[in-house]
């Protein structure tokens, strides 16, 4: 069974008209969210030329806001960061930012036994002037739904 779409006040605006999260049963799949500010529609760190044209970003600042924004999500779901399974990352630039893509990660999922599933993937572009993009899919926690534990 289907939920109808979720809308989070305190993740960025989507760029279309999708919702940022839909619940299926004991799963939550979120839209593919970037690091823009939820307030200013900013990326963090990016700075522009006179012309406004990109000229430089910063992968770490972008890396912490996607999760901040992720976290916005879930929680406006009633989910929460550990109830993340699978995530799919998309980068514009896997040679610049793999590395310090890769140590963010370790900082907010430490521990291997509760980290989801992760693809990173290399694309050449983003919708909006970012360097990285999660598509997620979270499952509720069965003691949230108050479904009773395994083997009972
Ligand atoms: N999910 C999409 C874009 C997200 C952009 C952003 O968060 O900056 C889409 O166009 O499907």
């Amino acid at each position: 069974m289907s939920g109808g779409g979720i809308s989070a006040a305190k993740a960025p605006r989507p760029v279309g008209l999708y919702p940022h999260a839909r619940r299926v049963g004991e799963l939550l799949f979120l839209s593919g969210i970037g690091p823009r500010d939820a307030a200013s529609n900013a990326i963090p760190g990016n700075v522009h030329d006179a012309e406004g044209r990109l000229i430089a970003y910063d992968i770490e600042l972008q890396c912490r806001s996607v999760f901040a924004n992720v976290r916005a999500v879930l929680e406006a779901s009633g989910a929460g960061w550990d109830d993340l399974v699978d995530v799919t990352v998309y980068l514009t630039d896997m040679a610049r930012d793999f590395t310090a893509y890769n140590a963010v990660w370790a900082e907010y999922f430490p521990d291997l036994e509760r980290a989801p599933c992760r693809t990173t993937l290399g694309i050449t572009a983003l919708p909006t002037p970012i360097a990285i993009e999660l598509k997620c899919i979270a499952a509720f926690a069965p003691q949230r739904n108050g479904a009773p534990p395994e083997g009972t």
